[in-house]
């Protein structure tokens, strides 16, 4: 085994071997105040400060080969003589393991045998390491077959890309290993050491009192400590990224003269806090260069004093900015929805002070409450006609059910479109009144077991066709039927893999890949593959419709999505339909299921697609995805993912709609700037996506479009017959699979719930594609119901003869 040895040597070539802290004058002063303010030009490498001297440990090493050939052999003798502490395993589960025990982990150094993927599978077991905690200041070590270093270096590439530091190629000469494992210690784990060490300078300023933002020369903020969230009232999140003119009010080429000369800036700046109350606070910017002599970055030190307040009226003055008099906005809410104001500070004479003061003494306070007393506060200074156009508008806001659905009257001609909305829109027991018919039968369909049949993972991973068509996985026409046949209809976990790594999912949530891989094979499981709609293909696809609208948004850097939101957007549409039994809300209560008692027939499905989502997370470590996450961020990450999953709950659609049409618009020309982020604005663009997401196949091209309409409508017709047969009520009795016109009932589907929405979402999203395609599907949907297309069998007779034109290579865009 090996000994604790003088190899480190970190002091300026000054070797240490008087043990673990010897007598380095080790310091952890972390001010700069000691420094003299003028020191210029300011290089990190200048800095007088005294240097936080790294650990000085065994060095511990985990090699995970799966035999024990030479190359193994001399390895092992090799950091036998550099004195280090190997641990050997033999397969890639147990090198997971190992490194990510809490007793033998901690390895500066993990060497992996990348010759035989088929045992080792050196990538896989890269990204996991590299996504397990702890491993940033590891060093990863590849050894690899001669032949891979002369043929061509994508390999090499590959395994660096996944988080590899090094390749090495395959010997069995101990002398050669020893060489190539002292050079790994010189060039790569010393300076890894120094870096680690500094984690202890991160977490002083984390904590430190003092708010504390580093920004790159361009102003733009790198990092913010725990004090700065409090005195800019933002999160962490929402600092880092944004350019300091975002976050301050200042006069940034003021501080920029100062600091480009290496002085100090000294001054006051302005807060824009997200509560609207700025205040005033004293700023120290400090230059610094951490390579040439420019400043590469610039500290600022922001120091909150309450006192400092901009405004001891910062409500009166807001209270100013509203339109005055004639200035009174018509018919619109718009000006006033982005300010909000405490009715406690809103003054006034007459009659009116009476009651807001009543309303003001009230513990609780309801933001329509505030807006009728700003609105009312307005009529005062306002015309007569101008008054009474509020007082309709105040009628107005005191009703209930603001939002509730105020949709386009259905033609009463169109009854598959009237079957198919108003079973969408209520999903409750079916009125026994209206229901032609009725059962005394009471069906228990069980919560749906999960289907158990195994996935062939490994053996559709390596496909090339499958690592091809995952290449397009963020493309609006992404094949997922195809995906669906090359995973043998278990499409889920090989999209999930690939878009959660897309998207950094395993470093959001600090968690290796293979717990997500884990986590995806159980969740997948619990889709019903007998369903011809809601099985896991449907959940792929939403994930990947969400995905791309991720991808939308932050190409076009509107900054509503962070990482977390990104992250919790795919979990929550990869799981938004598990369990789904392949029958309605309305059908389970109907038929007095478990569910429906447990829900008390209350958004059913969409509850408890969100509590078996969390259930079956939390049941089993292995999979819980949730495991490293502090408590707060759980919380946070699981209010997310219930929110998104319940927001698919269809009788609430036109709600939802409402509100992001109130907030967002609908003009896509109209170039009004986006309102703020706050946190009800992101609700309402995270809702939206899952919707938009879960019911994108009518804007999808055609062929897909048409493969859903088949499936949902086959799911239909299913419960139908299960209806007819138990003598329960019938909640959509024009979907039955001897009549039913598929055609009409996408032409309804479209007009009354796609439409609109897709309106309002492209003119957000900006996705102009979506519309195209949604109007060219809606047109061929009317050409069909004009041939006569319309059953079961028509469509399939369609969807042939729209495979054999793809095959023929005519583009769909072309016939736009
Ligand atoms: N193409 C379609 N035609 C008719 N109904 C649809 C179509 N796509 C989705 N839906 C319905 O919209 C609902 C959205 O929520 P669910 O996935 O629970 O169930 C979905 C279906 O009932």
């Amino acid at each position: 085994m090996a000994h604790h040895t003088s190899v480190m040597d970190y002091s300026r070539g000054t070797s240490s071997s008087s043990g673990r802290y010897g007598h380095r004058k080790s310091s952890l002063a972390l001010t700069p105040e000691e420094e003299p303010l003028d020191s210029c030009p300011r290089l990190v490498s200048d800095l007088k400060f005294p240097n936080l001297l790294p650990p000085n440990p065994v060095i511990k090493i985990l090699i995970a080969f799966c035999k024990n050939d030479p190359v193994f052999e001399a390895l092992g003798n090799a950091s036998h003589r550099l004195n280090l502490e190997p641990t050997f395993v033999k397969s890639a589960e147990a090198a997971i393991e190992a490194f990510q025990s809490p007793n033998a982990g901690g390895h500066h150094i993990v060497i992996v045998d990348a010759r035989y993927p088929r045992t080792i599978e050196a990538e896989a077991l890269g990204r996991s390491i590299r996504n397990s905690k702890g491993s940033q200041h590891t060093t990863m070590v590849a050894v690899v077959k001669k032949s891979v270093f002369e043929k061509d270096d994508t390999a090499v590439i590959s395994l660096l890309d996944v988080g590899y530091n090094r390749c090495i190629i395959e010997s069995p000469h101990v002398s050669i290993c020893s060489s190539e494992l002292r050079q790994i210690q010189h060039s790569l784990v010393r300076p890894q050491n120094v870096i680690s060490t500094q984690q202890a300078l991160y977490t002083a300023l984390h904590r430190s009192r003092e708010a504390v933002i580093i920004t790159d020369d361009t102003l733009r903020a790198q990092y913010a400590n725990r004090a700065s969230e409090r005195v800019l009232n933002m999160k962490m999140d929402e600092i880092v990224g944004r350019s300091l003119n975002d976050l301050v009010t200042a006069d940034i080429s003021n501080i920029l003269s100062h600091t480009s000369r290496y002085k100090d800036y000294d001054g006051y700046l302005t807060t824009r806090r997200k509560s609207q109350e700025s205040s005033q606070i004293h700023v120290r910017a400090v230059p610094v260069s951490c390579i040439g002599r420019n400043p590469t970055h610039l500290v600022l030190i922001l120091e909150s004093s309450s006192s400092a307040l901009v405004s001891s009226n910062a409500i009166g003055e807001a209270l100013q900015t509203l339109p005055q008099g004639k200035e009174v906005p018509r018919g619109s809410l718009h000006s006033i929805r982005r300010g909000s104001f405490d009715v406690r500070s809103i003054a006034s004479d007459g009659l009116r002070r009476t009651s807001l003061a009543k309303l003001s003494s009230l513990p609780l306070e309801a933001p329509i409450t505030k807006v009728l007393s700003l609105l009312a506060q307005v009529q005062e200074n306002c015309s007569q006609d101008e008054s009474k156009l509020l007082d309709r508008v105040m009628e107005f806001l005191k009703r209930e059910g603001l939002y509730s659905p105020q949709m386009k009257e259905i033609r009463t001609e169109d009854p598959v479109a009237t079957d198919l909305i108003g079973a969408l829109l209520t999903q409750g027991p079916t009125n026994i009144l209206s229901s032609r018919r009725s059962s005394n039968d009471s069906i228990i369909r069980g919560g749906g077991r999960p289907s158990t049949g195994s996935i062939v993972f490994t053996k559709t991973k390596e496909s090339s066709l499958l690592s091809d068509l995952l290449q397009t996985a963020l493309d609006w026409d992404f094949e997922i039927f195809k995906l669906e046949d090359l995973t043998e209809k278990r499409p889920l976990v090989c999209l999930g893999l690939e878009l959660f790594r897309r998207f950094d999912v395993y470093n959001t949530f600090n968690c290796d890949e293979m717990t997500f891989k884990l986590w995806l094979i159980e969740m997948e499981k619990y889709y019903h593959s007998e369903n011809t709609y809601h099985n896991s293909t449907h959940a792929a696809d939403v994930m990947q419709a969400t995905a791309v609208y991720l991808q939308q948004l932050s190409n076009r850097e509107l900054k509503i999505m962070d990482r977390m939101d990104e992250a919790t957007a795919l979990i929550a549409a990869a799981t938004h339909d598990i369990d789904h039994p392949g029958r309605s809300s309305a059908f389970l209560c109907n038929s007095d299921n478990m569910l429906a008692l447990l829900y008390n027939d209350i958004c059913v499905l969409e509850s408890h697609h969100a509590a078996t989502t969390f259930r079956l997370t939390l049941a089993d470590d292995k999979i819980n995805i949730f495991k490293h996450l502090d408590r707060d961020m759980y919380k946070l990450a699981r209010s997310i993912i219930v929110d998104m999953i319940l927001a698919t709950e269809m009788t609430r659609h036109f709600e939802h709609l409402a509100k992001f049409v109130s907030v967002f618009g609908t003009d896509v020309e109209s170039k009004d700037p986006l309102p703020p982020d706050n946190d009800d604005n992101q609700i309402l663009v995270r809702r939206m996506l899952i919707k938009c997401a879960d019911v994108s196949n009518p804007t999808r091209p055609l062929k897909f479009c048409v493969e859903w309409a088949r499936r949902i409508a086959e799911e239909y017709f299913m419960q139908t017959d299960e209806e007819k047969r138990k003598n329960l009520p019938i909640v959509m009795p024009m979907f039955d699979r001897t009549t039913c016109s598929i055609s009409k009932s996408q032409i309804g589907f479209i007009e009354y719930i796609i439409h609109d929405m897709m309106d309002a979402w492209n003119s957000f999203i900006e996705m102009p594609e979506i519309i195209r395609y949604m109007e060219f599907n809606y047109s061929q949907w009317k050409l069909f119901e004009e041939q006569g297309i319309n059953t079961l069998s028509d469509i399939k007779r369609k969807q042939i003869s729209l495979t054999e034109e793809t095959a023929s290579s005519i583009s769909l865009e072309e016939k736009f």
